[in-house]
């Protein structure tokens, strides 16, 4: 049965499903018309990634290939560890591709800038990046972004990919998780 109502668990939602429709379009029009000529790998970080992959690729309208990594830099907890951990390679070779790095969330920054230099090192064509959220009052280091979906307040927030200790993920809708949920 479709979810209709914020969680109990919600303080607020900040984007709803036809809101993330209607930017992941425009977006997925943009990646097209960029990419005509020579379409891209897209990496999808898992498992953040999962939704925004799956609804930004159909409005890709190309032949585009889809590829997964999966890493892990927050735990079960609501602040960057800052360590990156490899937990599933690439299944495919990226040496002189276009990747586009598909994301949930850019928050400290600290996961997309060790991705961006563990991919760039596999000597592909060009690596570009395509994140749904970001937070800019919390970058701890600068990243070249090239498609954003939305800017949003520092806060934590769950929903559409997004988790909090592995809950939440399915929540169609993004929102921002109750301080009640993780301060005492
Ligand atoms: O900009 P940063 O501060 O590095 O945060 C962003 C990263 O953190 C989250 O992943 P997480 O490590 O929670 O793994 P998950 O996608 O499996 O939830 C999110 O999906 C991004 O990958
Ligand atoms: O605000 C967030 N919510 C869930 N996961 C995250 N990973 C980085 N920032 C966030
Ligand atoms: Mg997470």
């Amino acid at each position: 049965m479709p979810q209709t109502h914020p969680h109990p668990d919600v303080d607020r939602v900040l984007l709803d499903e036809q809101q993330i429709r209607e930017r992941l379009a425009e977006l997925g029009e943009e990646i097209a018309a960029d990419y005509a000529d020579e379409p891209p790998i897209l990496v999808g970080v898992l498992k953040g990634a999962v939704m925004v992959m799956a609804d930004l690729a159909r409005e890709i309208d190309l032949k585009v290939e889809m590829d997964w990594m999966a890493v892990s830099s927050y735990g079960s907890g609501t602040k960057s560890s800052g360590v990156v951990r490899i937990l599933k390679d690439l299944s495919g070779d990226i040496t002189g591709r276009n990747v586009l790095i598909v994301e949930d969330i850019i928050d400290s920054g600290l996961t997309l800038k060790w991705l961006l230099s563990n991919l760039r090192s596999r000597g592909p064509k060009s690596v570009e990046i395509a994140a749904l959220l970001r937070k800019p009052e919390a970058a701890r280091v600068e990243i070249d972004v090239k498609y954003i979906g939305f800017d949003i307040p520092n806060e934590f927030v769950i929903g559409y990919g997004l988790d909090f200790a592995e809950n939440y993920r399915n929540l169609p809708y993004v929102g921002v998780l109750s301080r009640s949920i993780y301060e005492d």
